[in-house]
This record gives C-alpha cells, sequence and structure tokens, in this order.
C-alpha cells in the first residue's frame, strides 16, 4: 500500500460516509411519509366505521380485512403483523 492508496481508500470511506448520510436522510424522509400515511389510513377507517355503525352495522368487516392483511402478505410474516397493527389503529381500542 503506498501514500496514493491510502489517500484512496480514505476518499472512498469519505464518500461511503456521504452515501450513509444521504441514505438516513431517505429514511427520514420515508418515515415521515410513512406516519403521514399511516394517520390518513386511520382518520379514513375511522370515519368509514362510524358511518358504518350509524347504520346499524358491525364495527369489523372480516372479508375487507381479510383484502388487507392478504395485500401485505408479500412482506412476509412482518406483513400480516403490519396489517393487523393498520387495521388495530382504525379500529380503535373497541375493535381488538
Ligand atoms: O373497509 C371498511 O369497511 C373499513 O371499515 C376499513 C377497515 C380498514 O381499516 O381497512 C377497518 C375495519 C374493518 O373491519 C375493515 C376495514
Amino acid at each position: 500500500m503506498n501514500s496514493t492508496d491510502t489517500a484512496e481508500q480514505g476518499a472512498e470511506q469519505g464518500a461511503a460516509v456521504q452515501d450513509v448520510d444521504a441514505l438516513r436522510q431517505e429514511i427520514d424522509h420515508l418515515d415521515a411519509e410513512l406516519l403521514r400515511l399511516v394517520k390518513r389510513r386511520v382518520e379514513v377507517s375511522k370515519v368509514i366505521g362510524a358511518a358504518r355503525m350509524a347504520a346499524g352495522g358491525t364495527k369489523i368487516v372480516h372479508n375487507r380485512e381479510i383484502d388487507v392483511i392478504n395485500r401485505y402478505r408479500e412482506l412476509g410474516p412482518e406483513g400480516r403483523d403490519l396489517a393487523m397493527i393498520l387495521l388495530r389503529l382504525g379500529r380503535g381500542a373497541l375493535g381488538r
């Protein structure tokens, strides 16, 4: 290894650190977007639930919940967990 190698490695490491910083910024942005979307989903789900119950319907619609769970299946077992959490957030405390 000569001094050029060391300088190149240093530059590469600098670039890698920059990449991590940029990627972390992207993650921060994605998390903010996901949070916004989850909050909106909760709102919409609650509005539908309230309308259905006001019309004398049920708190839970099983076939719709199966559709939602199936949608997230491509993420594996965690996808199922994620779908269940989203449904639970929308249903509120009574629908657990
Ligand atoms: O699609 C509905 O009817 C809803 O109430 C929305 C929703 C959901 O969050 O996706 C919530 C509760 C139901 O059990 C099924 C689905």
